[in-house]
Formats: structure tokens, C-alpha cells, sequence
């Protein structure tokens, strides 16, 4: 067993220092966040993550998993920090990597290894970290290891993924690949591919994410030309995936999250050859104003109207609001399509009146409201995340509370059949 720093106790680092401590090594957990060590030093984990906290109870209680104020000397680093997009420079923004590394830099002995899981750009583990880790006089080339294995872990079954799912290792050299591994056999049940370097390793977790946008942009593009036909773009892609090599995904609002929209720009870093990705990328992003359409269809004029968003979490039955497509409509619904101000700063004079409901997110920066609140008097109600909840609403319910039965389902989350017979107009994605 290893003593192993991990950099970074986020959605990421935290279940992965936890199931490592969980797997018998030495662990030491460092954030730069205060609250988030002091809340984790009291036991608090505030994430919803199903079975989350309990993991990381019992690293904690076990005394595998040490919540650390420095960083610690360690055979292992683990580097989970964030890797956010630049939007003003279509780039990753990658000073946390080169933070992280700054500070594992004092810390560096001879025969560690340094692994980097955040995604980044092809060529990042060698081009960011690498010059700043040998300014400890150490070489990468044999004294110290370095290598990337990419995260691939769905939000929402973290644990279970972070054993079950394939990894891939690539180490700048064969033993910096080799210790890798040895680290991941500790704790995955999937299998462990290695690659030539770290770049492979970079490009493979970009393709994955990329692949999964590419799809979706095609159901969304589906979805809107089934509108102009007039026909049930779910009903006709659950037909055309009976073909043994059909597999469309399902349409919605667009994709949120902060891995799917933005790495694609991360794999066009390099390159100029983003063609059918980055149109992807338009189709997927101007799905809300697709949802903004169907809106209109049912309530024309939206000038003082009630909208009652439901959804601001990115996905269903998660809490992360990162690239919501909910908060982007009540953008775009209270001050147009290149709207960029919060969401819920008032709106202007002529646009539509916005609440934002979601039961899983507790965030003061948003003016969430209960359902009661969001509902009442409201013209329509938009469901943009496919949270469990909203498929159990009660239409006949609504109905009586709102000034006007109109409903969208951007997520096919709905029985309309049910809310139609409660007195609903509807609309779906
Ligand atoms: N959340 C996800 O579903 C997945 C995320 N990833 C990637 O993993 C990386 C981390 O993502 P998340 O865990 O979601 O981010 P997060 O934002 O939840 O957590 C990152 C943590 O790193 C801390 N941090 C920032 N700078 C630091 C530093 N210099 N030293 C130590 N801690 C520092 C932050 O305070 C934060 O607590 C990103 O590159 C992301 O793209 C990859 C696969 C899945
Ligand atoms: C290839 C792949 O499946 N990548 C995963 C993805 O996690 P994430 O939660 O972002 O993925 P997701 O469940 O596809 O959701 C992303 C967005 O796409 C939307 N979505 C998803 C599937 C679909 O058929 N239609 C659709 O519109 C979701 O509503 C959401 O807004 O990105 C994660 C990451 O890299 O952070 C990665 O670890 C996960 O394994």
C-alpha cells in the first residue's frame, strides 16, 4: 500500500481519495478551498452524490483519509483539479494544473509519481506540468514519474464507476506508466489499457466526450426536424433504434455539464481541423432557443408572462448547475438570445417573467423558489432536467395553481398524455 496526496477533493478528487483510503493506502486530501477542508474535517460532504457521504465517512472515520492544510510528501499525487473553459478564449484554462503542480513541485522526491486526472488539451501533461515539476532539479525522464489516466466516471454513479469502468494510463515513461498502474489495479475492476504517452491518453478522454456531443447534436437535430414534419421525434428515434445498427440518443434542452460542451473545444486546441464537432456544438447550444420556440407556439407574446423553469441542475437527479440549460432559458426568456447576465437578476421590462425550481440544488447565488412559488399564476411551465421529481408532478394540481395549463418538456421526462388530460396545452422536445 502507497501514501498517496490527492490535489483537489472535488466531484472527482473527493470519491477517488476516498475509495483509494477505502482500498487500504495512506491517503492525504488537499484543497485550497477552507470551507470545503473544514466542512469535510467535521464529516460534512456537501455533494449530492448517491452513497457519497458515507464513503467518504468511512475513509475518514478509518483514518485511511486525512484531510490535509499542506501539501503533503507522498509516493503518489494525484491531481483532480479543475480545468474550466475560457470562454472569451475558446481555451482551457489551465492555471489549477499548473498551480497544483507548482505545489507539488517543493514536495517532489526521487521515484514519485505524479499523475494528472483533470481533462485537458492533448499535449498538457508534458507541456504544463512537466517543465514545472522538474524545476525541482528532477528529471521526468527517470527520477520522478509522470503520467495521465483520464476520469471517466458518470455523475450520479461515481463510486460504482470509479471500480468498475476501463482506465487508460500514459506515462511520459514505460515505469511512470508502470506505477500508474500498479496504483489503479489497487481499486478498478475494468480493465487498464496503457498508451505510448500522456497525450494519447488526453486525446482518447476528449474523443469519448466529443463522441457522446456529436450524438446528441444529431438527436437534436432530429428532434427539431421532426417539429417541421410534424412528428414525435421520440416515438420515431425508439423505432429507428430497433435497427440492430441504429443507436440516435435522446433530444432535449442541449447538454450542460462542464464536460460534454467544452471538450470538444479542449480536442480542437491544437488543430483546425473541428468541422462537423464544432457545428455539433451550434446545434446543441441553440437548443434553447429551439425550447424558447416552442414556447411561443403555445404562448405567443411573452412579454409580463409567468414562466416557471423547472430544472437548474444540469442533468437529472444531480445537484451541479455547471452549464445548466435551465438557467440558460431563464437567461434567455428575461433578456434575449445573447443574453449573459444571471439568471435571475429581474429581467427587463418587455420580457417574460422567470422562476427557477429545482429540488436538488441549494445555491444562495440563485433565486430558486418551491414549486408552489415558481407554479403560481405561471402561463406555462418549462421542464428542462429530467430530475425524478417532475415526472411524479401532479398536472391537475398545477393546473389549478397556474393562471394558464401550458407545458414544454425539453426532457421527455412527462406523461403528457396525462398532463393533456388534466387540461394541459403541451409541447415536447
Ligand atoms: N465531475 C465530473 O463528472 C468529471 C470531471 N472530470 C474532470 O476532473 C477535473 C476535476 O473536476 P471536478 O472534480 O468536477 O471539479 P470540482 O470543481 O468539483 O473540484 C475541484 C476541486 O479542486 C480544488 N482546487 C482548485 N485548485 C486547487 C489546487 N491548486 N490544489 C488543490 N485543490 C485545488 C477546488 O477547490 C475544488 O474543490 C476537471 O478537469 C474535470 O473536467 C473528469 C471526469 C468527470
Ligand atoms: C462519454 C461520457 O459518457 N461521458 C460522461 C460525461 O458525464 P456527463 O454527466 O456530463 O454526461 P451525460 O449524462 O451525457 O450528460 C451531459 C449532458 O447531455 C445531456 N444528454 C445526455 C444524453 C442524451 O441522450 N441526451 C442529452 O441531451 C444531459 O441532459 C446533460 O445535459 O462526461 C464526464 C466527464 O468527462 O466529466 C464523463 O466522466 C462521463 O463518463
Amino acid at each position: 500500500m502507497s501514501t498517496v496526496c490527492v490535489h483537489g477533493l472535488g466531484y472527482i478528487g473527493l470519491p477517488t481519495a476516498a475509495m483509494l483510503a477505502n482500498s487500504g493506502h495512506d491517503v492525504r486530501g488537499y484543497d485550497v478551498d477552507d470551507d470545503l477542508v473544514a466542512s469535510l474535517r467535521d464529516g460534512d460532504v456537501d455533494m449530492n452524490e448517491p452513497g457519497l457521504s458515507e464513503f467518504v465517512e468511512r475513509a475518514l472515520d478509518g483514518g485511511g483519509l486525512t484531510v490535509v492544510d499542506e501539501v503533503a510528501p507522498a509516493a503518489y499525487h494525484l491531481v483532480c483539479v479543475p480545468t474550466p473553459f475560457d470562454e472569451a478564449e475558446r481555451r482551457a484554462d489551465l492555471e489549477y494544473v499548473r498551480a497544483a503542480s507548482r505545489a507539488v513541485r517543493p514536495v517532489l522526491r526521487e521515484g514519485d509519481t505524479v499523475i494528472l486526472e483533470s481533462t485537458v488539451p492533448p499535449g498538457a501533461t508534458h507541456s504544463e506540468m512537466r517543465p514545472i515539476l522538474e524545476e525541482s532539479g528532477l528529471s521526468a525522464d527517470g527520477e520522478f514519474g509522470l503520467a495521465h489516466c483520464p476520469e471517466t466516471v458518470l455523475p450520479g454513479d461515481i463510486i460504482a464507476e470509479l471500480r468498475a469502468n476501463d482506465r487508460i494510463v500514459g506515462g511520459l515513461t514505460a515505469e511512470a506508466t508502470a506505477a500508474s498502474v500498479a496504483l489503479y489495479e489497487s481499486f478498478v475492476d475494468g480493465e487498464i489499457r496503457t498508451t505510448a504517452g500522456p497525450t494519447t491518453a488526453e486525446f482518447v478522454k476528449l474523443i469519448q466526450n466529443t463522441a457522446r456531443d456529436v450524438n446528441i447534436g444529431l438527436a437534436n437535430e432530429i428532434a427539431r426536424l421532426a417539429h417541421d414534419y410534424g412528428i414525435d421525434s421520440r416515438e420515431a428515434i425508439e423505432m429507428a433504434n430497433a435497427h440492430p445498427r441504429v443507436d440516435i440518443l435522446r433530444p432535449g434542452p442541449g447538454v450542460g455539464g462542464h464536460c460534454l460542451p467544452i471538450d470538444p473545444w479542449f480536442l480542437g486546441d491544437g488543430s483546425d481541423e473541428l468541422d462537423l464537432i464544432a457545428a455539433a456544438r451550434r446545434v446543441n447550444d441553440g437548443m434553447v432557443g429551439f425550447v424558447v420556440e416552442l414556447l411561443r407556439e403555445l404562448v405567443p407574446d411573452l412579454a409580463g408572462k409567468r414562466i416557471a423553469v423547472l430544472g437548474a441542475a444540469y442533468k437529472g437527479n444531480v445537484d451541479d448547475t455547471r452549464m445548466s440549460r435551465g438557467l440558460a432559458l431563464a437567461r434567455e426568456l428575461q433578456h434575449g438570445p445573447e443574453a449573459l447576465a444571471p439568471a435571475t437578476d429581474g429581467g427587463v421590462s418587455d420580457s417574460a417573467s422567470v422562476a427557477v425550481h429545482d429540488p436538488h440544488v441549494s445555491d444562495a447565488t440563485l433565486d430558486l423558489r418551491d414549486l408552489d412559488d415558481a407554479t403560481r399564476d405561471a402561463d406555462a411551465v418549462v421542464v428542462v432536467t429530467d430530475h425524478d421529481e417532475f415526472a411524479d408532478l401532479d398536472p391537475a394540481e398545477l393546473a389549478e395553481r397556474m393562471a394558464e395549463p401550458n407545458v414544454v418538456d425539453a426532457t421527455g421526462i412527462l406523461d403528457l398524455g396525462r398532463w393533456r388530460d388534466a387540461g394541459f396545452s403541451t409541447r415536447r422536445v
